[in-house]
């Protein structure tokens, strides 16, 4: 069997494990393989389906994290995001090979196996030794030969373990399926990619001549490219932001010296695509580490002190003069970015919108009482799921605000994204060829005249 090292190099998974050399009981050498990249991949998928942690905090809670490199947390990220986008087809490749349900660690071992063997070019004998290195380093040794006759057995199978199955159904969970109605089919096969790169440039900014400018303006680069590697990163000339997202900030249309409120703004894309429009923007934020990000996203790109920033509960703070234009980027249950973040499909349950949708009501009122009569609000929401689109937008109406809706002309450049009630609504399906885009819902109000 080929190292952790061999095998790791042949997945493009980061660093290379560790070979320590010790002697064994017979004076001969035992081999236990260090695998960062494996072991906090671990970590993070535990954490996701056991305590219900986003990947990202699975990953800040993972002890193995604690002292790996750069490299080693990347090629774990990717390898965990992998077993996450995927989760509902390898749980059905190992159906047939358990006989009842393993412990949770185990199980994840076994997924990271499966993803491994089938999902990932790694060779069958790396990804069923590995499975079970990290098996015995993860406490877990009396399920070793559990999880080497499993994955053997998977590895037999190959790729026919996968035919039959209908994998985009199977990688999202029933209730979010059937929440998405005719849309579910195309948002699962997009989810089952990698999402691509999408960048905002400031406007004059040097576009290098092999970046893909999308109709929207937005640039695309591929999946896994560095952000920090690219030329004009440090002097700011663009910031990341889905082509999606780049939507609602345009769409609230505003003019230089307009008095605008950006509600939940961090990591701030959209105040900065306000303030470049000259808006006089105030960016409020409640999280103090997410405004700390704010802060320091306006700073590289030279917008500091463009922006009034306020850290505090956008429901409770008041500007000082009602203002001519609000966004609501409203906190959701965010499966519009759920090809980023996979997580979102098995961390959420549905009990948890009646909170969501409570605190975006909240949020849509604080909003409207902003308003100068007249001023214009432009509701976001970075989810698919109606509660928090439509219905909120029906909400708003109820709330007195005026619909006002978005014309043809203004998303000529994305018709198929305008709904006949003039909302926009995006998601991962749309533009599939060119790579998708997240899920978006966005509706424009007025706040009524007298
Ligand atoms: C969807 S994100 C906003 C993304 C941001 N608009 C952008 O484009 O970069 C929602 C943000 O709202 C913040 N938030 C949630 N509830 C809030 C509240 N009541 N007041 C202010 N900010 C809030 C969250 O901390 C989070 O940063």
């Amino acid at each position: 069997m080929p190292s952790a090292h061999a095998s790791n190099r042949n997945q493009g998974l980061g660093r290379r494990g560790r070979r320590i050399m010790s002697q064994g009981p017979r004076n001969r050498p035992r081999v236990a393989d260090a695998d960062p990249t494996r072991d906090i991949a671990f970590d993070i998928v535990l954490g996701v389906i056991a305590h219900r942690r986003m990947l990202e905090t699975s990953l800040e809670h993972s002890p193995a994290a604690r002292d790996a490199d750069a490299r080693d947390r990347a090629a774990a990220h990717r390898l965990a995001a992998t077993v996450l986008r995927h989760m509902g087809t390898a749980g059905m490749v190992l159906e047939p090979f358990l006989k009842k349900e393993p412990p949770a660690p185990v199980r994840v071992v076994l997924l990271i196996g499966v993803a491994q063997l089938l999902l990932l070019d790694t060779p069958a004998h790396a990804a069923v030794g590995t499975a079970v290195s990290l098996a015995r380093r993860q406490g877990l040794t009396p399920f070793a030969g559990l999880v080497n006759a499993v994955l053997r057995r998977v590895a037999q199978a190959g790729a026919g373990a996968l035919e039959g199955l209908d994998q985009a159904r199977l990688d999202v969970p029933p209730w979010l399926w059937s929440s998405w109605g005719d849309l579910a089919r195309p948002v699962a096969e997009a989810l089952g990619r990698e999402a691509p790169l999408d960048l905002t440039l400031r406007p004059g900014a040097t576009c290098p001549p092999d970046w893909v400018i999308l109709p929207t303006g937005s640039v695309r680069l591929p999946a896994g490219t560095r952000v920090a590697d690219l030329p004009g990163y440090a002097d700011g000339a663009f910031w990341v932001q889905d082509a999606a997202a780049a939507l609602p900030a345009r769409l609230l249309a505003v003019r230089p010296g307009e008095q605008v409120a950006d509600l939940c703004a961090a990591p701030g894309g959209k105040t900065a695509q306000l303030a470049l429009a000259g808006a006089d923007v105030t960016a409020v934020e409640r999280e103090p580490a997410r405004m700390a990000r704010l802060r320091d996203n306006l700073a590289r790109l030279g917008l500091a002190e463009r922006v009034t920033t306020v850290q505090g509960d956008a429901t409770e703070w008041r500007p000082g003069a009602p203002l001519d234009a609000v966004l609501l980027d409203a906190p959701c249950s965010a499966t519009g970015t759920a090809r980023r973040h996979p997580d979102v499909l098995w961390i959420k349950r549905p009990r948890d919108l009646t909170a969501l949708t409570a605190g975006q009501d909240r949020l849509l009122a604080a909003a409207r009482d902003m308003l100068r009569p007249g001023g214009r609000l432009v509701y976001a929401v970075c989810s698919l799921q109606p509660e928090e689109g439509p219905e909120r937008a029906r909400a708003a109406i109820a709330m007195g605000l005026e619909p006002d809706p978005f014309t043809p002309e203004e998303l000529a450049d994305l018709p198929e994204a305008l709904t006949p009630e003039g909302w926009l609504r995006t998601h991962p399906g749309l533009w599939a060829a060119q790579g998708g885009m997240d899920g978006f819902f966005a509706a424009r109000f007025r706040r009524r005249l007298g």
